[in-house]
């Protein structure tokens, strides 16, 4: 039998999954790691928490699956998007990871604009300079930290990290460097005028592959930590949206998927490079060879009900832990008993500042209209509201671009909430389906390795025989008309707290 691994580095965790060659999960191990937040609107991770979760989740694996390592035929990694490790000559990390959800650049943006010019960026990367990519955080580093950045020979992304701690190597892909805003979209290149108006020496960049490419094999030092085969393949991968994309089989134009993970993205494949020059969603390279995607991010989605889970709902979600029920389940199960509106209570989900639609990193999240009859059970279904409404109008930016969508699937934690599938199907007015296998990124980033290793002829005749639908949910017009009134006025109070917010930063 022939297996592939597929590895997510995720934000809240790293799933490890083993699949068979028909895509089926044999043994899935997540292991956790924290968040830094040491001021308000900063994010950050350690890198060496990423790659201890990766050793013990192949270590967890391998055990439970008992298989022969020799029969794994290929490794496919994804991660979190945006975050910058950096190394110094010998390859140790030089300072925790400021990652995908950091808003601390917005200087740094004005900067960029000012150095190349925001037509120049935005004609060369797709996309305006934006705080959350990757290229911003660079600058950061180099002016607040000039010291270190001298010491910095190596940039990579998060899962760019593992593979170096796999295989030896330096080396991104497509999907997931374009999220770095350093490259040449169209050209799916690093891009040197890029480079040189901004002050960053290529030498510092990792080489660039497709997505479905061999990068190199997993090395003797790693194949004895993890139990691997040494000389195992490893492949470019994807960003983790990117290879949810694939393990959705979001892989044609038409297509796309909504994913709830603790950002909440809406994605689309299209042919031709989509741009909006308002910068309220991003275009990015897709991870099939020659496509491209139109992409939205929003920042705090399901950080948004964990954040409630951790600080408002404590006492019952401790219990409900101890008991072996999943938490949200139980948060959703209460959200259900409240109407439409939540009883004329709306939620802005700009914990973290935001990117879709609205690139703003001084944006806060809001309850409006709080009243003393709403009780928990309204704060956790004007969460989900409020996080399905910026769905909702990320959608609507997608449909003002020309992006078609005629099918929407759905992943990530969030997606697996029946009652929440619903929500997004009800404000979207389309059917919102889920995959047979949940796995998402994972899967995508076995289904790259399979690519890689010769097993699949390409990847959308391994999506077409791989990726079958689920459960599907039904748009319900009613209710679709109900929400429409309070997303008027949820999208009206971004405009009217615009000052305020710009305000209360300067504080
Ligand atoms: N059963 C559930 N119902 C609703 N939301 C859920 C459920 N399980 C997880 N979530 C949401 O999904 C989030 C985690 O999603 P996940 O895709 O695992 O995260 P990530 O890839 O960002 O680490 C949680 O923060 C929570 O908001
Ligand atoms: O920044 C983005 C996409 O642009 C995020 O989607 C990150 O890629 C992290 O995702 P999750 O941990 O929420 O899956």
């Amino acid at each position: 039998m022939e297996y592939l691994l597929g590895i997510d580095i995720g934000t809240s965790g790293t799933k490890t999954v083993l699949f068979d060659r028909d895509a089926n999960p044999i043994t899935a191990k997540t292991f956790e790691y924290p968040l830094y937040q040491e001021q308000n609107g900063w994010a950050e991770q350690e890198p060496e928490d990423w790659w201890n979760a990766v050793v013990q989740g192949v270590q967890a694996v391998l055990q439970a699956s008992g298989v022969d390592v020799a029969d794994i035929k290929g490794i496919g990694l994804s991660g979190q998007m945006h975050g910058l490790v950096m190394l110094d000559e010998n390859g140790e990390v030089l300072r925790r990871s400021i990652i995908w959800c950091d808003q601390r650049t917005g200087e740094e943006v004005e900067d960029m604009n000012r150095m190349l010019g925001a037509e120049k960026i935005i004609q060369i990367t797709a996309n305006p300079a934006v705080t959350g990519f990757t290229a911003a955080k660079i600058l950061w580093v180099k002016k607040h930290e000039p010291e270190l950045y001298a010491k910095c020979a190596h940039i990579l992304l998060p899962k760019d990290y593992i593979r170096y701690k796999l295989t030896g190597e330096y080396a991104t892909e497509v999907s997931d460097a374009s999220g770095m805003q350093l490259m040449d979209v169209a050209k799916r290149t690093w891009s040197d005028e890029i480079l040189e108006g901004l002050g960053i020496e290529k030498r510092l960049l990792g080489k660039m592959y497709e997505s479905q490419d061999v990068t190199g094999e997993v090395h003797q030092e790693a194949a004895a930590l993890t139990g691997l085969a040494a000389g195992t393949i490893v492949v470019g991968g994807a960003g983790d949206n990117p290879a949810a994309a694939i393990g959705t089989g979001i892989v044609s134009q038409g297509k796309a998927f909504t994913t709830i993970g603790t950002s909440a993205v809406v994605y689309a494949v299209s042919d031709r490079m989509a741009l909006d020059p308002k910068g309220r969603v991003h275009t990015l390279c897709a991870s099939v060879p020659g496509k491209w995607t139109v992409m939205s991010c929003t920042q705090a989605a399901g950080l948004s009900l964990q954040w409630l889970r951790n600080h408002v709902c404590t006492p019952e979600m401790a219990e409900a832990a101890e008991k072996g029920v999943d938490p949200y389940e139980i948060m959703t199960a209460e959200a259900a008993r409240v109407p439409i509106g939540s009883e004329k209570l709306i939620y802005l989900p700009y914990l973290m500042g935001e990117r879709s639609p609205h690139p703003d990193p001084d944006c806060r999240g809001v309850f409006f209209g709080l009243s003393a009859m709403h009780e928990r059970p309204h704060l956790i279904r004007s969460v989900m509201e409020g996080i399905s409404f910026s769905q909702w109008e990320c959608v609507e930016v997608f449909r003002e671009m020309g992006v078609p969508i005629e099918d929407m699937m759905i992943c990530g934690g969030g997606g697996r909430s029946p009652f929440w599938r619903q929500m997004l199907a009800d404000m979207y007015g389309c059917s919102v389906s889920t995959v047979q296998s949940d796995q998402g990124g994972a899967l995508g980033a076995a289904i790259l390795a399979g690519v890689g290793a010769g097993i699949y002829s390409d990847l959308e005749t391994a999506c077409d025989a791989l990726v079958r639908k689920k459960d599907s949910s039904e748009p319900n017009m009613a209710a679709n008309g109900a929400y429409a009134k309070y997303f008027t006025l949820y999208k009206e109070l971004y405009r009217t707290l615009f000052q305020s917010f710009k305000d209360l930063k300067n504080i």
